[in-house]
């Protein structure tokens, strides 16, 4: 069997399409424009590639982006600060800190410190709890998109079984909360599970978030299962024609092996990634309804 190819880059396009039309209907019929705002402490360069490629698509759709870059020195105090002064900003509806945050930062105070409604990357212990109930909430980026990946490839998910490889707060939990939301059978994985490849063996759905390098292989799926791969590792790939290094990104799964196996794989690059960023986008126009009392865009939330 070779894989169905699961396109996250026109998917996500689709969904930026529906947040403009969104957003341009605020504008024009309620003289709103959503607003958000992304807060970098700190030079790593990949998030600031990162960061950049956000505030892009933000004024694509329409939006208006605000970018915060701090230095990495700044204190706790001041990042509060800045985080208190756009919660009360009116032209912003939707706030993210970049993470990880420098280690003298302490994350869980920071990200608390966001006003939920706000909150695009659903991370604030009121979003958890909310979705961990299933009561309307703010759904992290990362795991929304890949859930509508999955619904869109598999329509219901219903009875299905699933192993979330990964159990970190930004996309492991909450993807296994989203697929027991959507009635599948969930089992979580992580660095101390005994006999991984026959867990991984029993599911009809597979998502790796683990930041290891090609580690799920081929002979771990299930023939036919759906495999997201949310995993982005930067890898050498030998060197250029200069004599410079050359690096790649790649998934947490051995694509090539994996792909002969599954039904259906999201690729890297092109797969989650955009699909997290159209995410956020849609998060930002809900939180932008929400707060205004108006309609929620329909399709673009869990
Ligand atoms: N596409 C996107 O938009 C995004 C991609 N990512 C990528 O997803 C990946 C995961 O990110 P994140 O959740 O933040 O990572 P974390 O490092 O926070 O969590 C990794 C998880 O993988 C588990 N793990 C590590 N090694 C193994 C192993 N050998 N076998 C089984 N489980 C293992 C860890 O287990 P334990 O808890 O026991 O330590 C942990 O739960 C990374 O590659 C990251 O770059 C992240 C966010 C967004
Ligand atoms: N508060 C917070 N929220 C996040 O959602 C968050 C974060 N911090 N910190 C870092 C991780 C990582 N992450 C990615 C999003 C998109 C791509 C993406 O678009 N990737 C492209 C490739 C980009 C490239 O070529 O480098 C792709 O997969 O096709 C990657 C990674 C969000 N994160």
């Amino acid at each position: 069997m070779t894989a169905t190819v699961i396109d996250g880059k026109a998917f996500a396009a689709k969904v930026r399409g529906q947040v403009a039309e969104h957003v341009a209907r605020l504008k024009e019929v309620h003289g709103i424009t959503p607003g958000l705002a992304v807060v970098l402490v700190g030079e790593d360069p990949a998030s600031q590639v990162y960061v950049r490629s956000k505030g892009k698509m933000t004024v694509e759709v329409g939006m208006a982006s605000f970018e915060h870059r701090l230095a990495i020195d700044t204190s706790e105090a001041d990042l509060l600060k800045v985080v208190h002064d756009l919660n009360n900003d009116p032209a912003v509806h939707g706030i993210l800190v970049q993470l990880p945050l420098p280690d003298h930062l302490d994350s869980d105070l920071v990200i608390n410190a966001i006003d939920p409604a706000k909150d695009v990357d659903g991370f604030h212990i009121s979003n958890v709890g909310l979705l961990g109930t299933g009561q309307k909430s703010m759904v992290p980026c990362t795991p929304l998109g890949s859930l509508m990946m999955l619904r869109d490839h598999l329509g219901s998910l219903s009875g299905k079984s699933a192993v979330v490889i990964g159990r970190s707060n930004i996309v492991g939990k909450p993807m296994a909360q989203l697929l027991l939301n959507d009635s599948c059978t969930v089992t979580i994985a992580h660095s101390r599970t005994a006999d991984l490849p026959s867990v991984v063996r029993q599911a009809d759905i597979v998502v790796a978030a683990v930041g290891r390098p090609q580690m799920v292989q081929g002979d771990w799926i299930k023939p036919g299962a759906t495999v997201i791969d949310v995993g982005i590792n930067r890898i050498d790939a030998g060197t250029k024609d200069d004599g410079s290094p050359k690096t790649r990104l790649v998934g947490d799964c051995d694509y090539d092996s994996c792909a002969a196996v599954a039904g259906a794989i999201t690729p890297v690059p092109g797969g989650v990634g955009p699909m997290t960023i159209a995410c956020l986008l849609a998060n930002t126009v809900t939180a932008c309804c929400r707060a205004n009392g108006l309609a929620e865009p329909e399709g673009l939330t869990a």
